[in-house]
């Protein structure tokens, strides 16, 4: 069994790593660490958890309460998670935060992006990104895992076999994407107030959202050359689901069976990569409660461009379905194992 501790387990990733990990059949959750609500039953906090957990949430002192744990899913605000990485490395526990923390590898560019310093970075070196389908080797060895963002998740699933197979010759990709609003967490902001977010969609953070950096950086790595993204995320008035958008010139005229095989022969084996057939499209609610990566593409021969569409649910393959992922990677379990779930229809 490993044994797993959650930090920041009252937050809707915190409350999605539970409702999936109750079922895993390989796992064994030690504490659910919250401040608000330390003594509570966990099941108040989260109704639709009623019979499958049983125990209250402590405010955990990492000094003293880390004896019996292997693991720890740490899914603080970003900032907060360089502490108790650090302490929970040095006692021998392998951590997978899920905040951006250590997903991006200059520290100077965190900086700029988040505006706070970054205090761990030795432990921001030994990170491996967990983007599970393209890092599993990487995976398997680390200690600490920095899993990927929401929005990064389905636009880098897509693009990296297209740029690893130099078919991409922009400097620049538009990516357009749509969010459900449980992506800006349970902490109450304007972002997730009903009377704002229902019946309305918006773009937001044009130009200057905090998943550019991280995405331009994996998707640099796959070139091997700079890749930028103008990238414009919409909040959209539905619970969970990203559906992202991708442009990218036919510089090379292929037609749909070329890009076909490049998409099998990264992802054929992949069970959470599901390409679509052609001239169908992925939407989010075929996803929904999932960790089903969905793909599907197609070549307007009018303006020479390939469109690329993905899907995925925010709060597992974006969140904590992944996590999981990594975990089983990490343990060297079955990559499915507690996750092989159908999404929810209708
Ligand atoms: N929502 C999503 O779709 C995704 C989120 N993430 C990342 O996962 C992490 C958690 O996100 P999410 O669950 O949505 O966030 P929430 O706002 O829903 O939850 C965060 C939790 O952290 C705890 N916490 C501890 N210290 C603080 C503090 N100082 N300020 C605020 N909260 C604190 C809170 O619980 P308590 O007060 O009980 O301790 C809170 O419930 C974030 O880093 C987020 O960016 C990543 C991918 C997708
Ligand atoms: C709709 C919404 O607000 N989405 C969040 C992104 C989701 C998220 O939590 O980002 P991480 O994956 O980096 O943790 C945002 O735009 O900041």
């Amino acid at each position: 069994m490993i044994r797993v501790g959650i930090l920041g387990a009252t937050g809707f990733v915190g409350a999605e790593l539970i409702r999936l990990l109750v079922n895993h059949p390989g796992v064994e959750i030690t504490f659910l660490d919250s401040r608000s609500y330390k003594d509570i039953d966990y099941s108040t906090v989260y109704p639709n958890l009623r019979t499958y957990i049983n125990a209250k949430c402590i405010s955990v002192d990492l000094d003293s309460d880390l004896d019996n744990v292997d693991l720890i899913f740490c899914a603080l605000p970003h900032g907060l998670s360089q502490e108790p990485v650090k302490k929970a490395l040095e006692k021998g526990i392998k951590v997978i935060d899920l905040s951006a923390d250590f997903r991006i590898k200059d520290a100077d560019v965190y900086a700029d992006w988040y505006g706070v310093e970054h205090k761990a970075k030795d432990d921001l070196e030994s990170a491996i990104y967990g983007l599970s389908e393209i890092y599993s080797q990487d995976i398997k060895e680390a200690n600490l895992i920095a899993n990927p963002g929401c929005y990064p998740t389905s636009i880098i699933i897509p693009l990296y076999p297209l740029l690893k197979e130099n078919v991409i010759k922009d400097d620049v990709i538009i990516v357009d994407s749509k969010s459900g609003v449980s992506g800006a967490g349970r902490t109450p902001s304007e972002a997730n107030l009903y009377a704002l977010c229902n019946e309305n969609i918006k773009a937001y953070s044009l130009g200057k959202h905090r998943h550019t950096p991280e995405i331009e950086q994996e998707l640099s790595a796959a070139a091997t050359r700079q890749v930028m993204v103008q990238f414009t995320p919409h909040l959209t008035p539905m619970t969970r689901g990203i559906l992202s958008t991708i442009y990218i010139k036919n510089t090379k005229y292929l037609d749909y069976d070329d890009i076909k095989s490049i998409y099998e022969d990264y992802y054929k084996d992949k069970f959470f990569i599901r390409m679509l057939n052609n001239n169908e499209f992925p939407q989010t609610k075929a996803v929904y409660g999932s960790n089903f990566c969905d793909i599907g593409f197609t070549i307007d021969k009018r303006t020479n461009t390939i469109i690329i569409v993905s899907a995925i649910d925010n709060l597992v393959k974006g969140a904590a379905g992944q996590a999981i992922q990594n975990m089983n990677i990490m343990f060297g379990l079955k990559e499915n194992e507690g996750l092989n779930i159908v999404p929810i229809w209708p």
